[in-house]
């Protein structure tokens, strides 16, 4: 996710040197030994210090602010940094506000539990200033960033780390704007940091908790029952922090108004998953079409990033369906977005979301993204599940096992996970749509090859058994939702440069291998044709190939 976003870490100059002295910051505990009249590491029973997280603009200052609010319990070590005051901010008060010499001398002198460049600016806090807190027999907080928070993780200092996490980073930008203590260009860094610091929520140990803080008064709340923890010394309660945590990425910035006259679509929502890998395309004799698109009412589809998936979820035109894309790759996505811009497809039907389909959390997250987004579509209607990864060593005698892995984690597993999202998404509303999964013609027959083409016949052998599993289920439980297979032969997308590891030389050479391939409108223009079939009538597999394609 979000390669685009650069981290906080320091890079060179300032920055590269702030990087080494914390490297060399191997025991910060040290410093506290040495300036320690009273430990750091209260004894069990004592209030444990309060460290909290989270991206710049979240929340983080007022939640401290709503818990200190006639609370005497709570103290806030005071930070030190050297960017400059904002209007109102007070030295000692709101900063120790520090100029780089003075701040350079005082990493020298060992003052720093720990400092950070963060945004273009130093901040560190200092051991007086925690310590100056618990000897009042308080809760220390600590509001810091995510560098600084790894490096407390390391001393003796006995906390509990909270992740402050925006509910979207279209609502932190707002968050940002709307503050209005930043300069534009100032805010675009903190912005492009955020989704780095964002996925420090997934690095196993560093957080205790994770609060979303959308409804103000709900994110107090329960800021409030940890901290009340951490004032009677209690240990963290396990497994606050989800797996894996997904946030909605924000929508393109600088895209020109859409013209007010241009047609506008209407009707359903549906989404497009593909299986975007993080190469290009593959296998032996059928990749997929990369975009699968399109649905009614609300039409979801993994693996929507590449080029090819243009026509595939542009096919919508005319049919009034609403597309999420899903994918992983954000700069796909991205270009995709660009293209239906322009075909002046407006926001309302056409949404990407990065998204990795082999993370359960992340999947099961797609429905409420889309609801959130588009409060009126109500919900999913079509799922599209396009994701087709092949590697080309993957011999099922030497094969390597890393890519029998990604290959099952991806076409299994994720059209699985993205099923039952869908399918649980269509049972709350009562409201049963399609289902369609791309099999291929892998999920019928092995091709010839000395590479070995099995062990990806087998994933989608077993998508064509998910889908025939799905339909008997819902037969079972009376319930009209729709599946559908398609199975194309060779189509003219990314899979053989995926397949090869990016080397779009060879994939070039298999491709040539063909005189003809499908092309990616073929396959949109097969879906739309199951998805156009009366209420009675459901399509179960469409075997379609090229002309010329022999097996
Ligand atoms: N739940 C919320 N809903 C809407 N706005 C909020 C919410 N929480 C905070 N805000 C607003 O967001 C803005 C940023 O909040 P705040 O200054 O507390 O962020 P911060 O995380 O401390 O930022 P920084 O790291 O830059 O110091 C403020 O204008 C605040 O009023
Ligand atoms: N590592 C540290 N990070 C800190 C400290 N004090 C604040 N911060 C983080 O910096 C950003 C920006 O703060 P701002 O006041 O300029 O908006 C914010 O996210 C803080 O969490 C510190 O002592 N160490």
């Amino acid at each position: 996710m979000g390669s685009e976003m650069s981290t906080p870490a320091p890079q060179g100059g300032e920055g590269g040197e702030v990087q080494q002295q914390q490297q060399q910051q191997q025991a910060p505990n040290d410093a506290i030994a040495q300036q320690q009249q009273m430990p750091l590491h209260p004894q069990s029973g004592l209030p444990s210090a309060l460290v909290i997280v989270g991206p710049s603009g979240v929340g983080k200052n007022t939640l401290i602010q709503r818990l200190r609010e006639g609370n005497t319990s709570f103290g806030h070590s005071v930070s030190h940094t050297t960017r400059q005051p904002r209007p109102g901010e007070k030295h000692g008060e709101h900063y120790f506000f520090t100029s780089k010499e003075q701040f350079a001398k005082e990493i020298a002198e060992d003052k720093f539990i720990e400092f950070a460049e963060v945004h273009g600016n130093l901040y560190g806090t200092s051991v007086t200033a925690v310590r100056k807190v618990l000897e009042s027999g308080r809760t220390c907080i600590l509001d810091i960033d995510v560098q600084g928070a790894r490096l407390v993780r390391k001393t003796p200092l006995k906390a509990i780390f909270v992740f402050i996490a925006p509910p979207s980073l279209e609502d932190l930008a707002k968050r940002l704007f709307t503050r209005g203590t930043e300069a534009a260009e100032q805010i675009q860094k903190r912005l492009a940091n955020a989704k780095e610091e964002i996925n420090s929520v997934n690095e196993r140990g560093l957080y205790d908790y994770l609060i979303i803080n959308d409804n103000l008064d709900d994110a107090v709340d329960k800021l409030r029952a940890i901290a009340t923890r951490a004032l009677q010394g209690l240990d963290p309660e396990p497994g606050k922090v989800p797996e894996s945590v997904l946030i909605e990425d924000a929508p393109l910035p600088g895209m020109p108004p859409l013209d007010p006259t241009a047609p506008q679509e209407n009707g359903a929502q549906g989404l497009l998953l593909s299986e975007d890998p993080p190469g290009a395309a593959s296998a032996a004799a059928d990749p997929l079409p990369n975009p699968t698109a399109a649905a009614p009412p609300s039409t979801t589809a993994n693996s929507a990033s590449d080029k090819e998936a243009q026509p595939a979820v542009t096919s919508n035109g005319g049919t009034g369906m609403r597309v999420v894309a899903v994918a992983r790759r954000k700069e796909k996505l991205e270009a995709l977005q660009v293209h239906m811009h322009n075909l002046r497809i407006p926001p309302t039907h056409f949404l990407p979301v990065v998204c990795d389909i082999t993370k359960d959390a992340e999947v099961a997250t797609l429905p409420r993204i889309v609801a959130k987004r588009w409060p009126d579509a109500g919900g999913v209607d079509v799922l599209i599940n396009n994701a087709g990864l092949s590697r080309n060593d993957a011999s099922l005698m030497d094969g390597n096992v890393a890519s029998w892995v990604e290959m099952l984690s991806t076409n299994v597993l994720g059209t699985t996970m993205a099923i039952k999202a869908a399918v649980q998404d269509m049972r709350r509303r009562n409201k049963w749509g399609h289902i369609i999964n791309m099999v291929g013609l892998s999920g019928h027959r092995i091709p010839d090859g000395p590479q070995g083409g099995g062990f990806y016949c087998a994933t989608k052998s077993a998508v064509k058994t998910i889908t025939d599993g799905l339909r008997q289920e819902a037969r079972g439980k009376m319930l009209p939702l729709r599946v559908s297979s398609i199975s194309p032969g060779v189509v003219e997308t990314e899979f053989f440069t995926v397949k090869n590891f990016g080397d779009a030389e060879a994939a070039r050479s298999t491709i040539q291998n063909y005189a003809s391939c499908l092309q990616p409108q073929d396959v949109a223009q097969t879906i739309l044709w199951c998805l156009s079939a009366p209420d009675h009538v459901e399509v179960n597999d469409v075997v379609v190939r090229p002309t010329d394609q022999l097996l």
